[in-house]
Order: C-alpha cells, then sequence, then structure tokens
C-alpha cells in the first residue's frame, strides 16, 4: 500500500496536473507518474492452473466496476494492464461470466462478490475495494482461494463525517422540507420545533475512523458529545465514552451509527432502541442499509418519538443511477418513508467527494499494483502482510516466489528444499488463521530452472496458489 505521504504526493502532482492542464503553455504531466516509476514493469506471472507462460503486465486483465476514480484507471493503463472500466455494478450471472477471464477487479460497495460468484474467478488474484466497506465480499472465501483483498480504510473518513455534521444542522433545522417547499412554490416561515446545534448532545454509536472525526466536527459546532463503541477508545477533546447503548440513547439528541455491518450491527437500532432515546430526538445512518430497522423507524416518527432522520444507505440499494430505480421493488417501505416529514436521503453519497474517490482511486490502485507486480500485502484486509524490498530487475536470473499455502507445520522445510539449489537472496513468511504467505527472492535460476521449482511448488499438498515473478 502506498504511505500516506506518498499518497498525499500523488494527490497534490494530481491536482497540479489538473490545475495546469487548462491553462496556456501548461506541460502535460501524468499525476500518477512519480508512482509508476516505483513499480517494475517486467514480469511473469502463473496462477494455479494455469501452465507456467511467461507473459508481460500486458496480459493481466483488470475489470473496473462501479465508476472507479479516473486516478485509478490511469495507474492501470500506465501499468500496461488490460483495463475495463463499467459505471455501474453487474447482475451476479453477468459478474459471474466475465470474473472468469480477469486477474484483477475493482469495486466500490454495491458489487457482491460472494463464494458463488468467486467460484468461477480461477484467474484472480487480486480484489480491490475502491471504498472502506469489505462486507461486500466473501473475504474468508477469497483467502481460501489465494485471492488477496485490498481496500482503503480512511480516505472518505472525512467526507462522511462532514454530510453528518451537515445533516444535523439540517434536521435540526427541517432544512429539507424547507427546501422541498419553496421548489414548490410554497412559503413556510416557521421556527416551532426548529432548533439551534449548540448545547445538545450528539450521540456516536462506532467511534472509529469516522465517529472521531465527526466527534471533532461537533464539538467545534458546540455540542457535547457521547460516543459508544465495543471497544475502549481514547476520547477526543471532551467527548465522553458511554458503557452501553442505552445509556448513549437516553441522554442523546442526536444519534448517528458509525458501525460496520456485521451480525451483531444487523438492525442495531430497532423498536427498543427507538422507545430508550430522547422524545424529539434525530436518527442519522451513514454506515450500513442492515444497521437500522426502517420499518421500526418509520413507526418511531409516526408516533412522534423521533423528530426526523438523515439516511444515506439501504439495505437494497439500485445497482446504477437512474430515475426510478429507488422504490417499493426495492425495498417494501419506500414510498412511507418519502411521505413522512423531515426524512433527508441521500443515494449512497457519503464518501462520494472529489477529494475522496481521487485518493482512494490511488491508494488502492497502488496497492493492487503492487500486490500483482511485487507480491506486497500490506495493506490486505483478507491475507498475511508480506513484503521484500523490490525486485532488482537489473539482477539476471533472479526469481520472486509467491506461495500462498495452507497454514500447517512442514511447509518452510519443503518450500526450502525446493528452492535449495539456489541462493536464497531474501525470504519472509507469515500467516492469518489457516492462510500463510511465503515470499522468497531467489538468484542464479535458469530457464529451466523456473519451470522445475514451478512444477514442485505445484506438487506440495498445502499449496493454494503460486506466482512467480522474474
Ligand atoms: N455512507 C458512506 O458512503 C460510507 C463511507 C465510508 C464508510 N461507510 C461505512 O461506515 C462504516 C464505519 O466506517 P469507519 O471508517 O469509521 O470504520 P472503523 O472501522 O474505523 O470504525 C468502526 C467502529 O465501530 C466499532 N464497532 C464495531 N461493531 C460495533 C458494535 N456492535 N457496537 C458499537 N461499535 C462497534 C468498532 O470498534 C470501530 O471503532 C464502514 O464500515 C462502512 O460500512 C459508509
Ligand atoms: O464503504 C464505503 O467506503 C462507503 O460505503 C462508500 O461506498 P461507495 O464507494 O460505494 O460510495
Amino acid at each position: 500500500m502506498a504511505s500516506p505521504q506518498e499518497i498525499d504526493n500523488l494527490q497534490k502532482s494530481f491536482q497540479r496536473a489538473a490545475t495546469l492542464s487548462g491553462s496556456p503553455g501548461a506541460v502535460s504531466t501524468s499525476p500518477t507518474q512519480s508512482f509508476m516509476n516505483t513499480l517494475p514493469r517486467r514480469i511473469s506471472v502463473s496462477k494455479q492452473t494455469k501452465a507456467l507462460k511467461p507473459f508481460s503486465t500486458g496480459d493481466i486483465k483488470i475489470l473496473l466496476l462501479e465508476n472507479v476514480n479516473q486516478t485509478a484507471i490511469e495507474i492501470f493503463n500506465e501499468q500496461g494492464y488490460q483495463v475495463e472500466v463499467l459505471k455501474g455494478s453487474l447482475p451476479e450471472d453477468e459478474l459471474i461470466e466475465k470474473i472468469k477471464d480477469i486477474h484483477a477487479i475493482g469495486i466500490r460497495s454495491k458489487t457482491k462478490l460472494t463464494e458463488k460468484v468467486l467460484r468461477h474467478a480461477k484467474n484472480l488474484v487480486v480484489i480491490g475495494c475502491f471504498c472502506i466497506g469489505t462486507n461486500q465480499v466473501d473475504l474468508d472465501y477469497a483467502a481460501k482461494i489465494g485471492t488477496a483483498v485490498f481496500n482503503s480504510p480512511f480516505s472518505n473518513s472525512r467526507s462522511v463525517a462532514e454530510l453528518i455534521m451537515a445533516e444535523i444542522v439540517s434536521l435540526a433545522r427541517q432544512l429539507g422540507d424547507r427546501s422541498i417547499e419553496l421548489h414548490t412554490g410554497t412559503w413556510n416561515k416557521v421556527s416551532a420545533k426548529c432548533w439551534e446545534v449548540r448545547g445538545k448532545t450528539l450521540g456516536i454509536i462506532g467511534y472509529g475512523h469516522i465517529g472521531s472525526q465527526l466527534s471533532v466536527l461537533a464539538e467545534a459546532f458546540g455540542m457535547h458529545v457521547l460516543y459508544y463503541d465495543i471497544v475502549t477508545i481514547m476520547a477526543l477533546g471532551t467527548a465522553k465514552q458511554v458503557s452501553t447503548l442505552d445509556e448513549l440513547l437516553n441522554k442523546s439528541d442526536f444519534v448517528t451509527c458509525h458501525v460496520p455491518e456485521t451480525a451483531e450491527t444487523k438492525n442495531l437500532l430497532s423498536a427498543p432502541q427507538f422507545a430508550a432515546m430522547k422524545d424529539g430526538s434525530y436518527v442519522l445512518n451513514a454506515s450500513r442499509g442492515t444497521v437500522i430497522d426502517i420499518p421500526a423507524l418509520i413507526q418511531a416518527i409516526k408516533a412522534n418519538k423521533i423528530a426526523g432522520a438523515a439516511l444515506d444507505v439501504y439495505p437494497n440499494e439500485p445497482g446504477k443511477n437512474g430515475a426510478g430505480s429507488f422504490n417499493d421493488d426495492l425495498n417494501s417501505w419506500t414510498s412511507e418513508l418519502v411521505s413522512l416529514p423531515n426524512i433527508i436521503l441521500t443515494p449512497h453519497i457519503g464518501g462520494s467527494t472529489e477529494e475522496a474517490q481521487s485518493a482512494i482511486g490511488i491508494e488502492v490502485a497502488a496497492a493492487l499494483s503492487k500486490y500483482i507486480n511485487e507480491g506486497n500485502s500490506v495493506g490486505s484486509v483478507n491475507f498475511p502482510e508480506v513484503s521484500l524490498r523490490s525486485l532488482d530487475l537489473d539482477q539476471e536470473n533472479t526469481v520472486r516466489v509467491l506461495y500462498i499455502h495452507h497454514n500447517v507445520p512442514g511447509v518452510l522445510k519443503t518450500v526450502n528444499n525446493i528452492l535449495s539449489n539456489h541462493n536464497i537472496e531474501k525470504q519472509f513468511s507469515d500467516s492469518n488463521g489457516d492462510i500463510a504467505y511465503l515470499m522468497a527472492d531467489i538468484s542464479s535460476v535458469n530457464q529451466s530452472d523456473i519451470k522445475e521449482i514451478y512444477d514442485q511448488l505445484n506438487e506440495t499438498e498445502y499449496k493454494i496458489s503460486i506466482r512467480l515473478l522474474y
């Protein structure tokens, strides 16, 4: 994964290039050039059942779905990969067809890479989630078939926190309703049940990257901040961690969710939790659609218990942009929800800013390229994190062995036995549950040795996947 400094520099160069390209006499500079120079160009790859066949980066096929940012496309193009870009996600049957043939796939939160889909992925080396959440991918199954998964853990956190802050003020002032009324010609100047947020209490569920950013912004608005998290986390500013969800619900004027989608967070806020909230309080959710029981929320709003809600995520979301797709066929309660007052609905745009998408594009594309070209798995969310210094391409007869295997005793002995006729220049191995990953650079290897090494490694009983880079 690129370091924060590297990403920052790349973003600056991207912004500089974007600015310069419109001015007279501008020099056309690739925003990602400095990054590209750090990657090896001469590689050979083989995986699993594929016959050992040296090929160049030009043989790597990558599919990008869901409008992945241009910064990523540029990095992959510069690598020489074959890049296919689609704006939306794909229905399962089309995804299954596409995934059979590709080496890498880039998705966002919508595309579901389930075991059923991944079973068809015979050549898939790596998956890039160009977002924070990775719940849409079966991470364990991906690891089982030797496919590493990367994401961008925090590049859109600030964007989400800013959106939530705006929505807190908007709910308190009923901004959505006033705007809709005026758009349709109705002047409705009211102050009843419209509030300042200063002095009010914000309850944050999940004090991770987003929750903690939001905490700082809310305090700058003069709000008191409480948070609930399953782990103990250092408070920022004067925020206070509470020990139960109920305590947070009883004391907060605004409750906002920033937890991942897990079995434990499904319907985290449902009828009993809404009942525990203050009368006239507000609910916000920009985490995942499963976290809030929306029919129960509708009942709580109808009973005047909850004074408004802002939702960015839904149990079912349309696969692509377009009119009419957010309807009762998708979620049965849609028409009822949209008819209620003071409900702000946004189409999963929490992380959708130019800044966030450009940074995510660079970060995830960099991680994927490094994994494809060098085997470097640092930053992977489902794999042991293994890295060696870049391959020295001037060094003839050097081969990098990438051996993904079941984590059982005796593997190192067997593998090193196979490599023992060559000089092992560097070696690094690590495990993560049942999966282990060994990386070794060996020298004094000639062409016929490569085939022999591959065949021997391929016969080992613990092998999941092998790649030889040279
Ligand atoms: N709407 C959007 O566009 C958008 C953008 C980014 C992220 N997200 C979603 O927001 C989620 C949170 O993002 P983040 O970057 O802050 O994640 P994070 O991993 O940094 O923080 C999540 C926090 O939730 C806590 N947590 C987990 N289970 C919990 C539970 N049952 N009860 C209370 N706390 C619990 C964790 O301990 C952690 O501190 C992501 O998983 C993603 O699904 C949505
Ligand atoms: O997980 C995330 O980062 C957010 O949900 C944003 O997802 P998106 O990239 O599909 O907008």
